[in-house]
């Protein structure tokens, strides 16, 4: 079957210019392909797990592969989206770029497919293709060689596993993504890296599964339940992201936090309470295993 066409015209959101600032237009080494990593979600809120994929990716492409990473990029989804409890795309880009201006020298944000209508993760990366290779013109050796950059996603395999889902991506979208551009598919717990990738076999030379050394089941339903529950979410998000949070009150708390939980969070406002009294609820979520939804049965209603 002939390769899904790539799409090669693009309008832009207004205002819209490409971010290249922290893109690397030279390449280390001469034998290494250059690639982008584009990690694709709803950022409601982005984590420091979102930041630790691409660190995660790094070190494996440079362990394990004839690859050189050259950037990369956070794309927010469109508020078309309308995954429930979304935030504006304005506020979720905000949050993105004070989280790699402060927490990263090479991961950068890009808005287009933020501020367009729903735009699919094939277009998205042929956007990236589009704004790399043909308008920036690629990178260059340090001898000057010209290189094309090759394009990625980076995701977790929750996300890579709703590709064998039936109606959520179609097979022309799947053969662009992983037939032309391939993946890094971050290991996330609950959602096991075979069940994810058996049925894409036949993309498997371009499927990277790079498994979780450290486990971080770290997600953003969980915090925003937290925000909304009062709970302390320090050290799971940049603080420049937690402070923007609170000063745009984006995830209100919705005043079901048990009454002794509420005491404890205006004891921490106040700086009375200690890690110790502070961290039984927080403990009762983490520990749970499975889905979302069972934690917001067994913890929050
Ligand atoms: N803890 C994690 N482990 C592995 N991958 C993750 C983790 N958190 C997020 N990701 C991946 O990051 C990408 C963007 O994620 P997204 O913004 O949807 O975050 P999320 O935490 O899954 O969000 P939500 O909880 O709102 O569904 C997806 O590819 C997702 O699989
Ligand atoms: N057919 C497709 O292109 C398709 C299907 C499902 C999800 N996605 C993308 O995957 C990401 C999923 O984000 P969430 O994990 O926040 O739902 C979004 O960027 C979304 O656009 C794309």
């Amino acid at each position: 079957m002939a390769a899904p066409s790539r799409t090669t015209t693009f309008a832009n959101p207004p205002d819209y210019t490409f971010n290249s600032d922290r893109l690397r237009l030279t390449l280390h080494s001469p034998t290494k392909q250059p690639i982008v990593l584009v990690a694709c979600g709803s950022f409601n809120p982005i984590t420091y797990h979102h930041l630790r994929m691409f660190e995660m990716a790094s070190d494996f492409v440079r362990q394990n592969t004839d690859f050189e990473i050259v950037g990369g990029y956070l794309s927010p989804v469109s508020d078309e989206y309308k995954k429930p409890g979304l935030v504006s795309a304005h506020h979720r880009v905000e949050m993105c770029t004070l989280a790699t201006k402060q927490e990263s020298t090479w991961l950068m944000v890009d808005s287009w497919e933020a501020f367009l209508n729903y735009q699919r993760t094939a277009v998205v990366l042929d956007h990236f293709n589009y704004e790399i290779n043909t308008v920036l013109g690629g990178v260059y050796t340090q001898d000057g060689e010209h290189r094309d950059v090759r394009i990625m996603l980076l995701a977790g395999s929750d996300l890579i596993s709703t590709m064998s889902e039936p109606g959520v991506w179609s097979h022309n979208d799947l053969d662009h993504i992983l037939g032309r551009y391939g993946t890094f598919v971050i290991e996330r717990s609950g959602s096991g890296m075979d069940q994810a990738t058996d049925s894409l076999a036949r993309w498997r030379n371009n499927i990277y599964p790079i498994p979780q050394l450290i486990q971080n089941d770290v997600s953003s339903t969980k915090v925003r339940l937290f925000f909304r529950r009062g709970l302390s979410v320090q050290y799971l998000l940049p603080a420049a992201v937690i402070t923007y949070i609170e000063q745009n009150n984006l995830y209100p708390d919705d005043g079901l936090a048990p009454e002794k939980d509420k005491g404890k969070a205006k004891a921490r406002e106040s700086g009375e309470a200690d890690a110790g009294s502070e961290s039984s609820s927080v403990r009762a979520i983490q520990s749970t295993s499975g889905t979302e939804r069972t934690i917001l049965s067994r913890h929050f209603q």
